[in-house]
């Protein structure tokens, strides 16, 4: 086989995840008394974490303002944990043939690499059913977040393949540079969460708009 594992991104690839985030993004900045803002302008800030997020609700824009007080910052981080505990996976579903997906690649084993906190990818993986496909799950505060090459690197390491053999999908272009840096090829689904950028741009092996075209690339010979 081409590849003998395969890396996975969670929001955006597996899930559909952002009603929750951006009712979290809301209820944080109703507290502090913030102008709240767009289901789709929560849509274009997930990717970077759960910091990274809140930091651009609080800027009201993808470029975290400079002007950012740390305290605030840290004050909203830590109200945004306890609604997104609350909320995480209430209103996520998975996209179109995951399910199905997964399940034909039973004999693949699989690594699911986040830019998630743990406390909310284990409960959102549990929710949805998904944690027994994972042999490794690599959390965006475990180790430094994508684009570094670390967290799939760490994954392939921990399912003993080099990273010639393994293969990433992700919506994002974090997900690519990650894979570029690792040496890992890379599948961009064009369904989810892309930051309002064009993922060819960022040249992946290979583009899918649907979760089961994802299936004769992974099983290649
Ligand atoms: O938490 C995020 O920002 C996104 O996480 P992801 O890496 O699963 O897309
Ligand atoms: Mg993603």
């Amino acid at each position: 086989m081409k590849y003998d594992v395969a890396l996975f991104d969670l929001d955006g690839t597996l899930v559909d995840s952002v009603y929750d985030l951006y009712l979290a993004v809301n209820l944080t900045l109703s507290d502090l008394a913030f102008p709240i803002v767009s289901q789709s302008l929560v849509e274009s800030w997930i990717g970077n974490g759960i910091e990274t997020l809140v930091k651009r609700a609080l800027s009201g824009d993808m470029q975290i303002s400079e002007h950012l007080d740390e305290a605030l910052s840290a004050k909203a981080i830590a109200l945004f944990y306890q609604h997104y505990e609350q909320l995480v996976g209430k209103y996520s579903v998975l996209y179109q043939h995951v399910e199905t997906g997964l399940s034909a690649l039973r004999g693949m084993p699989k690594a699911l690499v986040t830019n998630k906190a743990r406390l909310f990818t284990e409960l959102l993986l549990d929710k949805l059913s998904l944690t027994s496909h994972f042999e490794v799950i690599v959390c965006g505060d475990d180790m430094a977040k994508k684009p570094s090459p670390a967290p799939l690197l760490y994954a392939c390491k921990k399912l003993n393949v080099e990273p010639s053999k393994a293969i990433m999908i992700g919506d994002s272009k974090s997900d690519i540079l990650a894979a570029h840096a690792a040496k890992i090829d890379v599948i961009a689904v064009d369904y989810g969460y892309n930051q309002g950028e064009n993922l060819e741009d960022y040249n992946p092996q290979y583009l899918c708009d649907n979760f089961l075209d994802i299936i004769p690339t992974l099983t290649q010979r």
